[in-house]
């Protein structure tokens, strides 16, 4: 019988291959939903906290383990996509940096870290399927996986520079690694939302498609193309395209918590994303 061990339902806890339907889960928790299809070996992560997943410490947490049982699953690739049907993710949830109590703040940035790292150097081929707005750390997710497809009339960018913060350089390496050098320093000096056809076309996503299910199919097409590619070849090669980005923050974790953490909590920031908070709930009414 072929097997499948399941790191979040316990070391002891083995499920049976072949007695499930095609699609499987593998994890799920409040947050996230971890599914594998048998068939393909393919797992679509689907982030669920509504209404506009934005980024807390225990979604960041969900999804670094998500993509680690991926890996550890042995799945053939990973899919990034939202259970909402107009938002992708909105970015770092600005209630864990406004007003924050700084263990939290600091466990907070801690978690983003270590969920990039896992995605940006994930040694299994990933996707985004963006099936609504990905602002800010919701780009950076996007940004952090090998291909992109996405839906019509949303919108998609690192917007740091309109909230008065700045992003830090391991967004920046993110988008580097997307768009052109004069593209990507363009589009974050001035906070840059793109439409999903502006994306398409500075490449900011590789194909755009009108439903979410026709969104996952074109993911599976991307990693369909590694079938016959040797897994270890190809993750060696793919972490020497990224090592630099991943090294830079992993040497420097601690400084770059710290700039995190004196520049949120510096009042002109805490101000200016006050301000922004405020608009935003003003326009949501
Ligand atoms: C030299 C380097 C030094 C390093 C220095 C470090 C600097 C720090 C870097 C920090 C990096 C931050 C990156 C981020 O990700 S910041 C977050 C940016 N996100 C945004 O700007 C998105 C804001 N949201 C929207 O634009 C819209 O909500 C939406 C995503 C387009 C969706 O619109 P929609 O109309 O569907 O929904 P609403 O706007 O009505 O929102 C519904 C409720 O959700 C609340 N909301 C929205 N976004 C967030 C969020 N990011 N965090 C928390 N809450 C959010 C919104 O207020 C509504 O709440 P309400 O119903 O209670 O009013």
């Amino acid at each position: 019988m072929n097997i499948i061990r399941s790191a979040r339902f316990g070391a002891s806890t083995l499920i049976p291959k072949n007695c499930w339907s095609v699609v499987r889960s593998i994890s799920s928790t409040e947050l996230t939903k971890l599914e594998v299809n048998d068939k393909t070996g393919i797992a679509v992560l689907t982030l669920n906290r509504p209404p506009v997943n934005s980024l807390n410490l225990e979604l960041l947490t969900d999804i670094r383990n998500s993509i680690k049982d991926a890996e550890s699953n042995k799945c053939r690739g990973l899919i990034l996509t939202s259970s909402s049907n107009s938002v992708f993710s909105a970015g770092l949830d600005f209630l864990e940096m406004y007003q924050p109590k700084e263990e939290r703040l600091k466990s907070f940035w801690t978690a983003l870290q270590s969920t990039w790292m896992t995605l940006y150097g994930s040694k299994i081929p990933t996707a985004a399927a963006i099936n609504g707005h990905a602002p800010a750390g919701g780009c950076l997710l996007a940004t952090s996986c090998e291909y992109r497809v996405m839906l019509p009339k949303f919108t998609i960018g690192l917007n740091e520079t309109l909230i008065g913060i700045v992003a830090p350089n391991w967004f920046m390496n993110s988008y580097l690694n997307v768009l052109p050098r004069r593209v990507a320093e363009l589009a974050l000096t001035q906070g840059k939302m793109f439409t999903t056809a502006e994306a398409q076309q500075v490449g900011l996503v590789d194909d755009v498609v009108n439903t979410k299910e026709e969104a996952i199919a074109k993911c599976e097409e991307f990693i369909g193309l590694f079938k016959k590619i040797n897994p270890y070849a190809r993750a060696l090669t793919k972490q020497q395209f990224r090592i630099n980005h991943l090294q830079e923050l992993e040497q420097n974790r601690e400084q770059d918590l710290q700039a995190f953490i004196a520049a949120i909590t510096n009042p002109s920031t805490q101000a200016a994303m006050g301000a922004y908070l405020e608009n935003l709930k003003k326009r949501s009414k």
